[in-house]
């Protein structure tokens, strides 16, 4: 039998592992372990080009510029509850595309692009996890399939964001993403704030679902820390990661079991919450609020109803909203999942979500509302200086 040579070994311990006799007290609730090619196989067989790389650098960089206030913008994260069709996925990244051009003074547009979804008991799990909606798990070609829908939606020019669940996927995928979120079930794990201490990208945390925002402000602290933890390279071999956290984490507010958490005041308390768990320099000028979920009820009525006041109030001058999130696709409403020649075109399998017609009239709204902002801002900085001239 092959010997592991201690602790200080440098030793390819892979191959020691392959050959090793297991004992029968592994594997007991295990039916079949299916090997996977390591990330760096998917990332040559889906390059990315020059022009690629181009707008996801810029485009973190922006994110992280409008989070930190350098940016007057108004940060837009919107698109599908959860992608499950290649083609509907395409369809609405053209559409969104052509929009995020006219609107780009006022609005930064990211395209959610959900491929991971995160379950309260059980359910399906999302396209990298079950492609076919058939109970299949073909997780090879899911993850495959989400590279090649990640490509075709930065071809319309669009960043993307996506929920950052399982800790092994950011290797297959991150490249391509500009912008993750840390969901509700998440926000308190080790785990996940470790991960986003080392992602290349800005980094959201959703209070939890009973409401908790302490839980996402110290995320942030925590994730703008380095951390040292076990994770697999490029390569899929197991390594030990040492990260040098990320400056660009903040919270989302997605209200919770216990209602919406969206006000003004929800907002304040946030940002103190946020600068009390010591995040120091790295703590965002504002949060983001996802008008879905816990913030609607997931009712996409509810949802559009609080984009609305989110605009008025960002039209009145409020300025410690950075972003706002809403699922959002070509259809409204939802179905239930199964495979693609059973389901209507363009409608969500997972939560309910505003239609292709109403989302463009509120990123319009969303838009004027920036633009409101802009004004009144300068008026005041206007008056201010006028005033300091007058003394
Ligand atoms: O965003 C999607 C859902 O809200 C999330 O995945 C939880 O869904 P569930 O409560 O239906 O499992
Ligand atoms: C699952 C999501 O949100 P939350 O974690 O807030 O439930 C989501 O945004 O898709």
């Amino acid at each position: 039998m092959v010997q592991f040579k201690g602790p200080d070994s440098s030793e390819d311990t892979a191959q020691l592992g392959a050959k090793a006799v297991l004992p029968e007290t592994v594997d007991v609730n295990i039916r079949q372990l299916d090997p996977i090619p390591a990330p760096r196989a998917f990332i040559n067989e889906l390059p990315l080009s020059r022009d690629i790389i181009k707008l996801v650098r810029d485009s973190r960089r922006q994110i992280s510029d409008v989070l930190h206030g350098r940016d007057d913008r108004l940060l837009v994260i919107v698109g599908p509850c959860s992608i499950h069709d290649a083609k509907a996925a395409k369809d609405y990244a053209n559409r969104l595309g052509e929009l995020k051009s006219q609107l780009s003074d006022d609005l930064l547009i990211v395209m959610r692009v959900y491929f991971e979804k995160p379950r309260t008991t059980i359910g399906w799990k999302g396209l990298i996890n079950d492609p076919d909606l058939d109970g299949t798990f073909n997780i090879r070609k899911g993850m495959w399939l989400a590279r090649r829908i990640l490509l075709d939606v930065a071809h319309q020019g669009l960043p993307a964001a996506t929920e950052w669940l399982d800790p092994i996927t950011p290797q297959y995928l991150c490249d391509l993403v500009s912008w993750g979120a840390i969901g509700a079930r998440n926000t308190e794990s080790q785990v996940h704030r470790e991960l986003a201490s080392g992602m290349s990208m800005p980094i959201g945390f959703k209070n939890s679902t009973d409401g908790n925002v302490k839980a996402a402000a110290d995320s942030c602290f925590a994730s703008a820390n380095e951390h040292h933890f076990l994770s697999i390279n490029l390569d899929g071999h197991v390594i030990a990661a040492e990260t040098k956290g990320n400056p660009d984490c903040h919270i989302i507010l997605r209200g919770s079991t216990h209602g919406p958490n969206y006000s003004k005041k929800d907002v304040a308390e946030a940002l103190t919450a946020l600068r009390a768990s010591r995040v120091g320099e790295a703590a965002s000028h504002g949060v983001i609020i996802d008008a879905a979920h816990g913030n609607s009820g997931k009712n996409e009525v509810r949802e559009a109803e609080v984009v609305e006041d989110l605009a008025a109030r960002i039209a009145d001058g409020e300025n410690g909203i950075s972003g706002v999130m809403m699922e959002s696709f070509i259809e409204g409403g939802h179905q239930d999942p199964g495979p693609l020649n059973t389901l209507v075109y363009g409608k969500s399998v997972t939560d309910r979500c505003i239609a292709w017609p109403r989302t463009e009239e509120l990123l319009r709204k969303l838009a004027s509302a920036v633009r409101m902002r802009r004004a009144r801002a300068a008026q005041d900085s206007q008056s201010g200086g006028e005033a300091q001239t007058h003394e």
